[in-house]
């Protein structure tokens, strides 16, 4: 059924754009999840573009950057070279604010890591994002939870953009000024 208001609700979907980037074989398809979901009680519907570079030498190109509202970062804890991956990764996007979250895959295969977890945690410190592992051929909740935590951010950074450009449109005179976001609570603001 395609009524009016299944469209306006459509509509009103904020969308959020993620590229998953990976070295070859990190699990990267494993990571796909559910494209619509609530966060935070907000409904959103997700882009996933699923990377699939050719080898470790082949980088995501600017167009994937600049596509993308945030990027997941996966490695495999199996694999330090695809740690290493995200690392060259990292050098692409230095002077962007882009949000990132990175994930540890295969932690069901702790026998054969190679990095440690701890390393992970400090890569994440260096991009200032969120970090965790997980295995996400067996587990879906974890992958759910890293797919909110980036539009979290991704939501914030675009909170964040919007604040400082009104604050550069309106300077100095948003002293005199009242400002709010129209929304759902309008009809609760005082008439004055
Ligand atoms: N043990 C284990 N294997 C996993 C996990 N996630 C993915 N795999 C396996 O890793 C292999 C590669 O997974 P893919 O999802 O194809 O990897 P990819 O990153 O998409 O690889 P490309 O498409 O080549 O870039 C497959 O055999 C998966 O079953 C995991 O959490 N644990």
């Amino acid at each position: 059924m395609n009524t009016k208001a299944t469209r306006r609700k459509k509509s009103s979907l904020t969308e959020v754009k993620v590229a998953v980037i990976g070295a070859p074989g990190v699990g990267k398809s494993e990571t796909r999840y559910k494209h619509e979901v609530l966060v935070d009680g907000e409904p959103v519907l997700y882009e996933i573009l699923d990377t699939c570079p050719k080898n470790e030498d082949d980088l995501p190109s600017s167009e994937i950057i600049n596509w993308a509202d945030g990027l997941l970062f996966v490695y495999s804890i199996t694999n330090r070279r695809s740690f290493t991956f995200l690392k060259r990764v990292g050098t692409l996007i230095a002077d962007s604010d882009i949000p990132v979250y990175i994930v540890g895959n295969k932690n069901d295969m702790v026998h054969l890591r190679e990095v440690s977890a701890e390393e992970g945690a400090m890569l994440a410190r260096d991009f200032e994002c969120g970090f965790s592992e997980v295995a996400a051929a067996e587990q879906v909740a974890p992958v759910a939870v890293v797919f909110q935590e980036i539009c979290r951010a991704v939501l914030a950074a675009r909170r964040k953009s919007k604040h400082s450009l009104l604050e550069r449109m309106l300077g100095s005179r948003t002293s005199n000024l009242r400002l709010y976001v129209r929304g759902k609570s309008d009809s609760a603001l005082p008439k004055d």
